[in-house]
């Protein structure tokens, strides 16, 4: 079933919003680590949509099987979903791709990790099949690790069509990518503010002739943060082309969605309120403020053998957390916007490839990535955006996955909770703890708590510095290094002790 928007064509509109998200961002406008600061709550409730229910659950489970060619899908393609061993398209995919196949823009909300992904890029490639053009589409991405993922889909998808596809994001050479733009190849995949930088300094390149928009992740796209970029990239973009939003979670502002340009879009939905995935086990926790360490060890211990992604407020939060489960022999790895975008991709690739069994991250790894083993999401600090908290726990229960979400709530964020519980439309049960076997670690985890801020404080004074102390440990200055060598140093015999408490893991 699809229901029309209200709004109509919008091609004159170039609406500035009167009120401001306070979602922060770095260099580029990509997302980042917020700072823990919770202002415009009102602005974000009044943000929230209520969604019609466009795929009634019940007759879909009763529908008939349908297979991607039943939705239209060329042979070819077909064939890259039966390689990728995608038996059947997913509702998302059932919905949107007949409507974008017959040409409408399309506006897609649907639960993570349902494959909003292929919902656009098969579509595009089955119409760049019919009509070969190089610049074919543009993705608009929030963070640069989800736009090497989409081209690394569009790439396994199009595979049999010989696509050509570039990603323009921050934190790269300008010049290399420059490059990548002289070979013209059919799909662009960037961050904003990227590709900005490449409209307004690369010779020769221009968007004129792109069929398709996309922008992923529409809802922070559209957000203020980067209503530059979104605004000039348009400003660019031929009025006759197709555009698609998708997300998990959809501004209702209707302006923000006009500022997409859309041309009589249908609004694809199927859900009937922000629902998160049904094989997610959700939980809170309630503890005072200065025991998170602590319960968060206990937590990790408790459920030892499963990769775990965590999510904290601030860059430092990821680091110290990160450097503290590595003093107690935990393989942890922090991803965030400080980083390089060398070892933003080394983290991510070593947390992918299971050699890590801890990513802890800021909001930047929050939407999108898909990262297919991830078995728990813990919000050691909650989300100030309770949208944040359906991207967050999004990275588990994936594709039919089953998967576990905790959220530490402390004596400051009862009322951050409650948004949450009333965004996702239920009552979260409680994680059940042993509190006495939890403050058994207490004296451990506040060790190498100390230990971590010691390693910070000595890495800040190496980074000041700017010069090389031979007598300086720098083996945690790499995210990538475990921090073995600190440990034996820092704690000689106790590693010992604390490594036969958390080096052994349940299976
Ligand atoms: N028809 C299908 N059958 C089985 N698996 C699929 C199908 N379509 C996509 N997938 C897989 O599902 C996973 C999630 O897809 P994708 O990343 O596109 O989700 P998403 O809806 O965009 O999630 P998010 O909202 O978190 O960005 C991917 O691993 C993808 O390969």
């Amino acid at each position: 079933m699809e229901n029309n928007m209200d709004e109509s064509d919008c091609e004159s509109v170039g609406s500035k919003e009167g009120g401001s998200e306070s979602e922060n961002v770095e260099e580029n406008n990509e997302v980042s680590e917020t700072d823990g600061n919770s202002d415009n709550k009102e602005l974000e409730n009044e943000d929230e949509i209520s969604l019609k229910e466009t795929v009634d659950d019940a007759n879909d489970n009763q529908a008939e099987k349908q297979t991607f060619k039943d939705l239209g899908v060329i042979d070819v393609l077909c064939e890259a979903c039966e390689k990728l061993k995608w038996s059947e398209p997913t509702k998302i995919q059932k919905e949107a791709i007949p409507l974008a196949l017959a040409g409408r823009d399309v506006i897609g909300l649907a639960e993570t990790g349902s494959g909003k992904t292929a919902a656009f890029a098969l579509p595009i490639l089955q119409a760049l099949l019919e009509n070969p053009q190089r610049y074919f589409a543009v993705i608009l991405t929030p963070t640069r690790e989800l736009a090497f993922q989409i081209s690394e889909q569009f790439e396994a998808l199009g595979s049999g069509i010989g696509v050509k596809t570039a990603v323009i994001v921050g934190g790269m050479d300008m010049m290399s990518q420059a490059m990548m733009l002289a070979k013209k190849p059919h799909i662009l995949i960037a961050t904003p503010g990227r590709l900005v930088d490449h409209l307004e300094n690369t010779k020769g390149f221009n968007l004129k002739s792109v069929k398709y928009l996309v922008m992923d992740e529409a809802d922070r796209i559209l957000n203020m943060d980067f209503e530059i970029e979104v605004d000039k990239i348009l400003s660019v973009f031929p009025r006759e082309r197709r555009t698609f939003l998708f997300s998990a979670t959809m501004t209702k502002k209707v302006q923000k969605l006009q500022r997409a340009c859309l041309r009589n879009p249908v609004k694809v939905e199927v859900s009937t309120k922000y629902k998160t995935v049904e094989k997610l086990q959700q939980y809170y926790i309630f503890i005072p403020m200065r025991y998170k360490d602590v319960y968060l060890v206990y937590l990790m211990n408790e459920m030892a053998g499963n990769s775990f992604m965590i999510f904290c407020a601030t860059c430092n939060g990821t680091m110290k957390t990160a450097l503290m489960l590595r003093n107690l022999g935990m393989s942890a790895i922090p991803l965030n916007g400080q980083m390089s975008q060398n070892k933003r991709l080394a983290a991510l690739t070593k947390f992918r490839a299971k050699s890590r069994t801890a990513l802890i991250s800021t909001d930047v790894a929050s939407r999108g990535l898909d990262i297919p083993h991830v078995d728990v999401v813990i919000n050691l600090d909650i989300p100030t955006h309770s949208k944040d908290y359906i991207h967050r726990v999004g990275r588990t229960a994936r594709a039919g996955r089953a998967g576990v979400a905790v959220t530490f709530v402390t004596q400051y964020d009862v009322e951050l909770y409650q948004r949450i519980e009333h965004l996702i439309g239920k009552k979260l049960p409680k994680f059940e703890t042993k509190d006495e076997e939890v403050m058994v670690l207490e004296e451990r985890v506040g060790e190498a708590k100390r230990t971590a801020v010691q390693q910070i404080r000595d890495l800040e004074d190496i980074k000041g510095r700017k010069k090389r102390r031979p007598n300086v440990d720098k083996s945690f200055e790499d995210d990538t290094e475990t921090s073995l060598g600190i440990r034996k140093r820092k704690f000689g015999n106790k590693k010992n002790k604390m490594q036969k408490k958390f080096g052994k893991r349940k299976k």
